[in-house]
């Protein structure tokens, strides 16, 4: 009867373990479902390496809370450390000095509520383009790929955010949305070499190795460009009109910080805001808008709060999405039930710890099942039910105190992005709502909507969201 030293798990295979017994495009459903087995914290052995998986609230309080400092490291993986320039990033670099410092120039010069609001004009810009372009769409009852819009929609806001450019449709434009689709593959691919070492070659065989460096000559050249174009275009611009490349490049001028920013620092923390921000904001927006087309309900509740409020106005400001009670608590359900990453963005041990009773050895992998805990029915009432209602006299927040809801994570690697995130997705969403009335094309099924997801740090569904728009008088 005595407790066994490491969590259960499901038995696995000799040298791979459960490597193979994974499915990558619905992880998160699949370590759910373990868990209804193994409980809430159980174990995994993926290849050489150790992993335990944390499905309940009370579990992630005490490793994002309690141990955060002994859990916070990331494991390296070889396509997010090549990406991020061996962990000159923010989301991959390792728990110490470095990190802090780096941490501290994104919170405090890039992502501050400050900050964020000098993009606001910029926000409007793209937000009013799409509108324009959804209205031709409108006028002549054109099915509208809701869900290439809207990816569109955010690569081009962050693209004039972080490097100051806008990338109108076209070959620059399809490039950079390439680009970007790639990194995103490689830092989630699955590597022989990051789990059976000596099995490296092959991922050569694979031919990923040279896809990797490929990804990153060409990230890298595209970086450079836009540095390059910054320090031969500087002239003295307001802080409305500065962008995320110009105030690193300052900072790097100004040796503000204990560490000197290099090139590669700029070009690590810029590709972490890219990939940050775009699909995760963009799957957050997709996930609003399919709850809301299949309860036609709330659809109505929403639209009535916002054009109520909202009166004569042509276009809605961060202001003005305030005061939507019913919106924000729309916009918390679906970070609830479409959490963009799911498994949060995994975490590894720096020295061994005791969670739930177990001595857990450092180096073991953490995935915590931010899915399975927004679903924990001791912590949610009719947890698979969309029901806005839930959040709306609720003290439940987002800022990683309240460990049943954690779209965010929290602790010390906890988003930085979320003020950038509320900004984007309230003007987006509030605006297509207050606007247009909006329906499934016919024939789509409603639980087609909930069609598998792509693999992924993000949750991206495999299936296009098609729609028809009807402009609101
Ligand atoms: C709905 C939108 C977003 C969601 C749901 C989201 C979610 C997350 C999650 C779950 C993590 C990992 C937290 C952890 O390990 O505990 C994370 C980290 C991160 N996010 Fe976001 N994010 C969003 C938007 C953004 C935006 C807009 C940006 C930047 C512009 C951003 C930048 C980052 C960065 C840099 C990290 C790494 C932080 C670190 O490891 O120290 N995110 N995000």
């Amino acid at each position: 009867s005595k407790k066994p030293s490491f969590p259960p798990g499901p038995r696995g295979h000799p040298i791979v373990g459960n490597l193979f017994q994974l499915d990558s495009s619905n992880l998160h459903e699949q370590l759910w479902e373990f868990s209804k087995r193994y409980g809430p914290l159980f174990s995994l052995q993926l290849g050489l390496r150790q992993a335990i998986v944390i499905c309940s609230p009370k579990l992630a309080k005490e490793v994002m809370k309690d141990h955060d400092s002994e859990c916070c490291r990331r494991p390296r993986l070889l396509g997010q450390q090549k990406l991020s320039y061996n962990g000159l990033d923010l989301a991959f670099s390792q728990y110490a000095d470095y990190w802090r410092e780096i941490r501290k120039i994104c919170v405090v010069h890039v992502l501050s509520a400050k900050r964020v609001s000098c993009f606001s004009t910029i926000r409007h810009l793209e937000v009013k383009k799409v509108m324009k372009k959804i209205s031709m769409h409108a006028s002549t009852s054109e099915i509208i790929n809701f869900s290439d819009m809207i990816l569109s929609l955010n690569s081009a806001i962050i693209c004039r955010i972080a490097l100051g450019k806008s990338y109108e449709q076209g070959t620059e434009r399809n490039k950079f949305d390439r680009l970007l689709s790639e990194c995103e593959t490689m830092m989630s691919s699955f590597f022989v070499s990051d789990y059976i070492p000596f099995m490296n070659w092959i991922d050569t065989l694979r031919g990923i190795h040279a896809r990797l460096e490929r990804t990153f000559k060409e990230m890298d050249d595209f970086y450079q460009e836009i540095i390059d174009e910054h320090l031969e275009y500087s002239q003295k611009k307001t802080p409305e009109e500065e962008d995320i490349v110009d105030v690193l490049l300052q900072l790097k001028k100004h040796h503000s910080f204990s560490i000197d920013l290099t090139n590669d620092n700029i070009k690590a923390v810029v590709m972490n805001i890219l990939v940050g921000a775009t699909s995760t904001t963009t799957a957050s927006t997709i996930g609003a808008m399919t709850e809301l087309l299949k309860n036609g309900n709330m659809m109505k509740k929403v639209q009535e709060e916002i054009r109520s409020i909202s009166g004569k106005k042509d276009f809605l400001d961060e202001d003005d999405v305030q005061k939507f009670p019913y919106f924000k608590a729309m916009v918390k359900e679906t970070l609830r039930l479409h959490a963009p990453a799911p498994l949060l963005v995994p975490r590894e041990t720096g020295e061994k710890c005791m969670i739930d009773g177990y001595e857990i050895p450092a180096k073991t992998m953490i995935y915590v099942n931010a899915w399975a805990i927004h679903r924990d029915p001791e912590a949610w009432k009719d947890p698979e039910q969309f029901i806005p209602e839930r959040f709306l006299n609720s003290t439940l927040d987002l800022q990683g105190k309240d460990f049943c809801f954690i779209p965010f994570g929290a602790g010390r690697k906890m988003c930085p992005g979320l003020h950038m995130a509320f900004a984007t997705l309230d003007v987006i969403l509030a605006n297509l709502l207050y606007s247009f009335d909006w329906q499934l094309v016919e024939g789509t099924e409603r639980n087609e909507t909930d069609a598998k997801v792509l693999p992924g740090l993000t949750q991206n569904k495999k299936e296009s969201l098609r729609v028809l728009a009807k402009r609101h008088v």
